[in-house]
């Protein structure tokens, strides 16, 4: 009788050498840059932590479109990633306004006709002192940037990641969120809201494909730490008693953004993940 020949699944050449089931995670040599061939849009991202992040997820493949509030921040720190060789382009955008995200959105589809990662950096505090004596205007500034603009954003950004396979969006909330620091009352409530805000968004895109993560990062060294006086005097009492003794460094948060977005956290999704040394959970 001749001998029926049944090719098993996993008897091929190279990955296909593997079970189905492990061929689904591996990767041929053209694909080991994690992110090679995706777009990611990022805010708030000519400097500090979004800086390290743009930095990061265009080292490891994708094409990361730059904001932030002012074209020549922009333009600057365009110039200085493509002089390393990296894929970036960049628009401003003040996530405020509603026009500006909109010509954010129409600049990353320039690139491929989609977006496959949105990360939310974009942040500010311009109150400290009292949460009883912050004004409406404050209250508003505060929400509209650091809350409201991640889901309004995401809103207009959903059409094109939805046709893409393995979106990822990546919210930055704060340590502040577990652990308030005294008289940044306004903007502790603005990044624990971002907390509530990632696990309702993870559960709502969850059917969609769409992956919905927050970085929680301590303190770290960048201009806004300088700026504001209060966290650094805060932290490093935390960090004494429970952690590593030292500031963090952006690219320390960079690392956990690009995990996120990358198919190895193809399922994480819902989670605030800290990186500040120390455990708020301990
Ligand atoms: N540095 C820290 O210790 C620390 C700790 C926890 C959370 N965070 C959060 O991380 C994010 C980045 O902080 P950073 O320390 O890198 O700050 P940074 O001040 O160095 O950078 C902030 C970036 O956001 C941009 N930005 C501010 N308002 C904007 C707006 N309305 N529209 C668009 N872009 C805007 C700025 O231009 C800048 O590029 C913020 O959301 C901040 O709340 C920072």
């Amino acid at each position: 009788m001749a001998a029926i020949f049944r090719p098993i699944p996993w008897a091929f050449r190279g990955s296909l050498c593997l079970p189905l089931s492990a061929r689904r995670f591996s990767k041929t040599a053209d694909e080991n840059r994690s992110l090679a061939g995706k777009v990611a849009v990022i805010t708030g991202s000519t400097r500090g932590i979004g800086f390290a992040i743009a930095r990061r997820l265009a080292q490891d493949g994708a094409h990361v479109v730059i904001s932030s509030r002012k074209q020549e921040n922009v333009d600057e720190a365009v110039t200085i990633l493509k002089e390393e060789g990296l894929s970036v382009t960049g628009t401003m955008c003040h996530v405020g306004k509603a026009e500006d995200r909109q010509h954010l959105v129409t600049t990353a589809l320039k690139h491929s006709g989609g977006i496959d990662f949105l990360v939310c950096v974009a942040g500010v505090n311009p109150l400290v002192g009292s949460t009883l004596g912050a004004s409406e205007q404050i209250w508003d500034k505060i929400l509209d940037v650091n809350v409201k603009s991640p889901a309004l954003l995401l809103s207009k950004v959903l059409p094109y990641m939805e046709n893409r396979r393995g979106g990822s969006v990546v919210l930055v909330s704060s340590g502040v969120a577990y652990v308030p620091v005294p008289k940044l009352g306004v903007y502790n409530t603005s990044k624990t809201a971002l907390l509530g805000l990632c696990k309702s968004l993870a559960v709502e895109l969850a059917p969609k494909g769409i992956r919905v993560n927050c970085l929680v990062p301590g303190i770290i060294k960048t201009d806004f730490t300088l700026r504001e006086k209060t966290m650094p005097n805060m932290l490093p009492d935390m960090n004494k008693i429970f952690g590593v003794k030292r500031l963090g460094e952006p690219e320390e948060c960079a690392g956990l953004v690009s995990f996120l977005c990358s198919s190895d956290a193809s399922y994480i999704t819902g989670e605030n993940i800290m990186v500040a040394g120390f455990s708020s959970k301990l």
